[in-house]
């Protein structure tokens, strides 16, 4: 356990991975992020195989969500998520295009910014039921700023739900 205890910001960590062995890409992210002295990792969603959004002639996804527990400020988050994504061979060639492990800051406890290079609630969060459904499964005492309605009524109205399916794995945070 790490120095983060029971102090620091709720934040919610979306993971996705279409290439390589895309469960183990997943299960190493969160190992990183779990190693980090100041973040602690609570839950990890159900992984789920999800159609490509976007652009999409590429392979399906895995894709998950993780709640965090940290004491840094967002963009120090950020840095050990784009550390994390450096570590495990990401490249950024197409735009939505296929990626080892992609991680999106999605949520940072009730915080709303807007820089270049970090918004957050993540701006294309609640168009993605590829990370509406796994935010659900871990999302419990966080509220998302800014919302008129319950998170599962945006799930509702989104098409390409079906296209998300309960991925059968070992993986899990304990
Ligand atoms: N909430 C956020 N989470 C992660 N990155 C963000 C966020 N807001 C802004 N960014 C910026 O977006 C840049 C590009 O991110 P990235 O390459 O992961 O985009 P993408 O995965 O192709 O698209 P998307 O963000 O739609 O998933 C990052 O370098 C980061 O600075
Ligand atoms: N199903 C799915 N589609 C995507 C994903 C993803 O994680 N899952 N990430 C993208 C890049 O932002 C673009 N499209």
């Amino acid at each position: 356990m790490n120095v983060v205890a029971n102090s620091g910001v709720l934040a919610f960590i979306a993971l996705g991975s279409n290439m390589g062995d895309r469960e183990k890409h997943l299960q190493s992210a969160l190992q990183m992020l779990g190693e980090h002295p100041r973040i602690q990792v609570l839950r990890l969603s159900s992984i789920y195989e999800t159609e490509p959004v976007g652009y999409l002639d590429q392979p399906a996804f895995l894709n998950a969500v993780a709640a965090v527990r940290t004491d840094m400020k967002a963009g120090e988050l950020l840095g050990a998520m784009l550390d994390a994504e450096l570590k495990l061979g990401r490249t950024r060639d197409i735009r939505f295009g296929p990626r080892t492990i992609d991680l999106d800051l999605l949520l940072f406890g009730s915080e709303v910014l807007t820089e270049p290079e970090l918004i957050v609630p993540h701006p294309r969060m609640l168009e993605r039921a590829f990370v509406l459904v796994p935010l659900l499964d871990v999302l419990e005492e966080a509220a998302v700023p800014g919302l008129e309605e319950p998170l599962s009524a945006y799930l509702d109205g989104l098409e390409g739900k079906e296209g998300v399916t309960r991925w059968n794995t070992g993986l899990t945070n304990n």
